[in-house]
């Protein structure tokens, strides 16, 4: 499972820089504007240059509305400014059809420009509190618009956690929809250490994380800290071991 951190700006991309071993991804977001807040470009490009070359830098679009040219447009600017995972909130796709009509322009827009670049369809665990696309729909969204990831978070940073709105069965369900088509699975949303164990458990290839690696647990007032970071990771790498070690002999 690969770990992505979230950190709201450069300031805070420089305190992942130095837990740099512990983490997988950056990922460049404006968590004033939103659970999957777009950032300024040059943010996302100063993020780029802060962070080691060999560490991914992921950036979100937004939680978009539905409106395919615009959302479009914003999915293109953060690829032009470094980002190579590129994720899209489908927070005003109200259907399916919907998802899959925006999806589509972002693929376009981000693999005419970099084709190896990675876009993630976001949906949110609590779309019951804010009307769009049910989360299992998410991995059939993202396949057929071609896209590379199906990601869960939540829509509303009041405590409750990805599990409180999707149980970890649902959540099995949603990677397992996810592998079948190809995609590559992402859960996040308030995520804290003791999820970790049925997260691997069901397969999750990448959790986002921001408040679990903040001071006080407070993803708002607390900053990232790289030793946060490395307690993350050393549970991550725990569960991972004993998830090796638990699963049956085959044959
Ligand atoms: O993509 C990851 C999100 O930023 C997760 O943030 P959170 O752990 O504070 O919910």
């Amino acid at each position: 499972m690969l770990l992505l951190i979230s950190p709201d700006g450069v300031e805070e991309a420089l305190d992942c820089a130095k837990a740099a071993e512990h983490l997988d991804i950056v990922d460049v977001k404006k968590p004033d504007e939103g659970s999957l807040g777009a950032n300024f470009p040059w943010v996302i490009r100063e993020i780029r240059d802060a962070v080691p070359a060999d560490k991914p830098v992921s950036a979100t679009v937004g939680d978009v509305p539905y409106k395919p040219g615009t959302v479009a447009q914003a999915a293109l600017g953060a690829v032009v400014s470094g980002a190579t995972y590129i994720k899209v909130g489908l927070y005003g796709c109200t259907t399916p059809e919907q998802g899959v009509e925006v999806m589509r322009a972002v693929v376009r827009a981000v693999k005419d420009h970099r084709p190896e670049a990675l876009v993630v369809a976001s949906g949110y665990a609590d779309a019951h509190r804010i009307g769009c696309v049910n989360p299992l729909a998410l991995p059939d969204i993202a396949a057929r618009a071609g896209a590379d990831a199906a990601m869960l978070d939540t829509a509303i940073k009041d405590g409750t956690r990805l599990f409180d709105h999707v149980p970890p069965d649902a959540c099995a369900e949603f990677v397992r929809r996810a592998h079948a088509s190809g995609l590559l699975a992402a859960l996040a949303g308030s995520v804290k250490q003791a999820d970790l164990g049925p997260l691997t458990r069901i397969g999750t290839d990448i959790v986002g994380v921001r408040g679990a690696v903040c001071a006080g647990g407070d993803r708002n007032a607390g900053r990232i800290q790289p030793h946060l970071v490395a307690a993350f990771r050393a549970e991550m790498d725990r569960q991972a071991r004993e998830h090796a070690v638990g699963i049956p002999a085959v044959n």
